[in-house]
């Protein structure tokens, strides 16, 4: 027999001598294909992978069937199947703007989907088109399990027949987001491999090494390996790739079922081709895909296993490439010659709000169509294969995707790694987080140069100055690093903690933790300019003292930016709450505007609350305790108008301590307690507010 081509493809469960995903070679002729006896099993780019034999026997008795497009010998019902049955979406709306207070008050429900049924089968690929707003993406969230609680869903979503309830969603689908949240800084393997640690418990380094590359060469992402992912100010791999790399974190965990939102979107054409042809393939490998796409090439038509149509909530139409030929024939809507039949079948389901007129007309275009697509044999077809899945119950249980997470240490542990393998690589950014605590310090000691022991050259002013720069100024730029850094993590852990792979607080220990080391060096470097150049207390102990209490601010400032950052979504709100707070807490705590004793009763317990509070308090008694200041006019220079009255009644720094900070000296050890549980506290609430996120985007 004549060899004309040779198919990988995945041997199917209960055929009695192989297990599910094991690849046979398969050698097609003219009219039949038949199995290799004895043959050696290798990866599709010619390495060799786990190798066995297997007896030709059973090759022929319909137990397998093949995947090719040129050969459909339909021989065994799929292996899995997923069957959406009448989901709806509605929102309640205002009617009008926030500013038209009449309008604002009323509210109308808009229908997003509506009814939608459509089944498929392992080893198909399902394109979702429509026009913009037609209901894709809210149509894949819906079969996610990912839809927000904005609004009402009904409707149900099978699995090989078993109905998925809200906590099985996560484990059944494999979600492939529009954008890609990748760390720029990592490179494709690392990427690959961190995603890996993050999903499969059981698996040793070697293992999870190999299913890194085999998934690396099933996505023909081998060749660039070791290329760093790249963002927005530097190059990095290309567009069409990184989408690669997106779906290939996902087949880590060898989901049955892909779902992919315009993966295409801001591709070449080719580019996004190239990406169908391969869902295609990944199809044919006894998975599901279901694509929602936007204006793809003529040439994918056929690629496509299924096609369906939205527009306006609604599934107008659902089958195959060919049925959807004559369905649209019969209804008279026939695609001209040489058209794209995509642009062709969706300009026709389309509704055009440029005028009423246009409107009411292609709202009844559609609408036809869609009753005359529920009253054909496609339709009844699709219900039937929808009846008999439901009705078959020896199919593989819920979960699909490979479900052997590691331990909640252990995935901090990859996570902290991780994120301080991208932030150690980004050398302007390593550099701005060191040197900016430092530029700031080089404004002050530009500004003070060389502080004095005279009372009436600033000797209490200055060093009070100092004091209340450094405490008022760190946080600042600790929430500057917290907003540049943590926000786009959050959109990574947003994502990855809805597949599963863990939590968002996780992610958040993770961070908090990996920026210490670069915030105690930052500040180390900031005080030790600071404290010597402008002449504080001589002593090293007091050195490592003022370090330690300044550290605190400056941490406080970021952890509690990332904080509000898992309750509220705008950074820019976050920057002017943290900022406003700040100001506050100076305002109350520091005593510096308004002696401590003199504020309202109100204020002085709030001032408690405060991480200033003890801070200052702090400062001061670490550069005033036991300082002694000298007086010109006692000295019997010439006074001039520039001294204040009564400054030389000033002698000791003690005088300060005890005016301003009563007992303060006594404190010193409860204030630096107290000063340092606001970390914890911090990692407490931080905890809590990353929870509150899980469920806010969860449900
Ligand atoms: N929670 C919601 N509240 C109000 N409207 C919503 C909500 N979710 C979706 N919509 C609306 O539903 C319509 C469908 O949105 P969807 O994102 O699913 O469309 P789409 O077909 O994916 O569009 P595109 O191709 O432009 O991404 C849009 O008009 C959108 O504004």
């Amino acid at each position: 027999m004549p060899v004309w081509e040779i198919h990988w493809l995945n041997l199917r469960l209960g055929n009695g001598y192989a297990e599910p995903g094991t690849r046979l070679l398969i050698v097609c002729g003219v009219d039949r294909c038949t199995i290799c006896p004895n043959i050696v099993v290798t990866q599709a780019d010619g390495e060799m992978s786990e190798s066995f034999s297997m007896p030709a026997t059973g090759s022929e008795n319909g137990s397998f069937r093949f995947l090719s497009d040129k050969k459909e010998e339909q021989t065994t019902s799929p292996s899995c199947s997923l069957s959406v049955s009448g989901v709806s979406y509605t929102v309640s709306e205002r009617a009008g703007p926030w500013w038209d207070l009449p309008s604002y008050r009323k509210r109308w429900t808009r229908q997003i989907l509506n009814e939608v049924s459509f089944h498929v089968s392992s080893g198909e690929i399902l394109g979702i088109l429509g026009n913009s707003g037609s209901g894709k993406t809210t149509l894949l969230d819906a079969i996610a399990g990912r839809i927000g609680h904005l609004g009402t869903l009904s409707g149900d979503v099978f699995i090989n027949g078993q109905k998925i309830k809200q906590e099985q969603y996560q484990d059944c689908f494999s979600y492939v987001l529009q954008s890609d949240n990748l760390l720029s800084y990592l490179t494709v393997e690392e990427t690959l491999t961190y995603t890996a640690q993050l999903a499969l418990r059981r698996h040793s380094e070697e293992a999870i090494r190999k299913k890194v590359s085999a998934v690396m060469s099933e996505l023909s992402l081998t060749h660039v390996g070791r290329s760093v992912i790249g963002g927005r100010v530097f190059p990095g791999i290309s567009g069409g790739e990184r989408r690669r790399v997106s779906i290939a974190c996902q087949l880590l965990q060898d989901p049955k079922v892909i779902l992919l939102d315009e993966p295409t979107t801001g591709l070449d054409s080719m580019t996004a081709n190239q990406i169908v042809v391969l869902l295609a393939e990944l199809a044919r490998r006894d998975r599901i895909v279901i694509v929602t796409i936007h204006q793809p090439r003529s040439e994918l038509f056929r690629v496509f296993s299924r096609i369906a149509v939205m527009s306006r909530g609604e599934l107008v139409f659902c089958g195959q490439p060919g049925e959807m030929v004559d369905f649209f024939s019969q209804c008279g809507y026939e695609c001209p010659e040489y058209c794209n039949p995509f642009d062709i079948y969706v300009d026709f389901t389309s509704v055009d709000t440029r005028s009423v007129e246009r409107e009411a007309a292609t709202f009844s275009r559609m609408h036809n169509i869609t009753s005359s697509y529920q009253g054909s044999a496609i339709y009844q077809s699709m219900l039937g294969k929808m009846e008999q899945s439901l009705r078959v119950s020896n199919k593989a249980a819920i979960p699909f995707k490979s479900k052997e997470s590691p331990s909640s240490l252990v995935k901090m542990g990859v996570l902290f790694r991780r994120t301080m393998r991208n932030l150690s690589r980004d050398r302007m950014g390593v550099l701005m987080r060191l040197s900016q605590n430092l530029i700031y310090g080089l404004f002050i000691a530009f500004f003070v140069v060389r502080l004095d022991s005279d009372v009436t050259k600033g000797a209490v002013q200055d060093r009070i100055g100092i004091i209340y720069q450094a405490v008022g100024a760190s946080p600042y730029t600790g929430m500057l690093n917290a907003v540049a850094l943590f926000t786009s993590l959050r959109a990574i852990s947003d994502q990855e903690s809805q597949d599963g792979l863990y939590s968002k607080w996780q992610m958040f220990l993770a961070y908090v933790f990996h920026i210490l080391p670069f915030s105690i060096v930052s500040v180390f470097i900031f005080t030790s300019f600071l404290y010597w150049t402008v002449g504080m207390h001589p002593d090293t102990m007091r050195f490592l003292c003022f370090s330690a209490v300044v550290l605190v601010p400056h941490i406080i400032g970021e952890w509690l930016t990332v904080v509000l950052l898992g309750v509220v979504q705008n950074p820019n709100m976050i920057n002017s709450g943290v900022a406003l707070l700040n100001i506050a807490g100076i305002l109350v705590g520091s005593g510096f505007l308004r002696s401590t004793q003199q504020m309202p009763e109100v204020f002085q317990w709030l001032s408690y609350l405060t991480f200033q509070k003890y801070s200052c308090e702090l400062l001061i008694v670490t550069e005033f305790h036991e300082l002694n200041f000298t007086c010109m006019i006692h000295e019997g220079q010439p006074t001039g108008n520039s001294v204040i009255p009564g400054a030389c009644l000033i002698a000791q720094g003690s005088q300060i301590i005890d005016q301003g900070y009563p007992g303060a000296l006594s404190r010193y050890t409860l204030d630096f307690v107290l000063l340092y549980s606001f970390l914890p506290a911090l990692l407490l609430l931080g905890v809590a507010s990353f929870k509150i996120r899980d469920r806010l985007i969860r449900h």
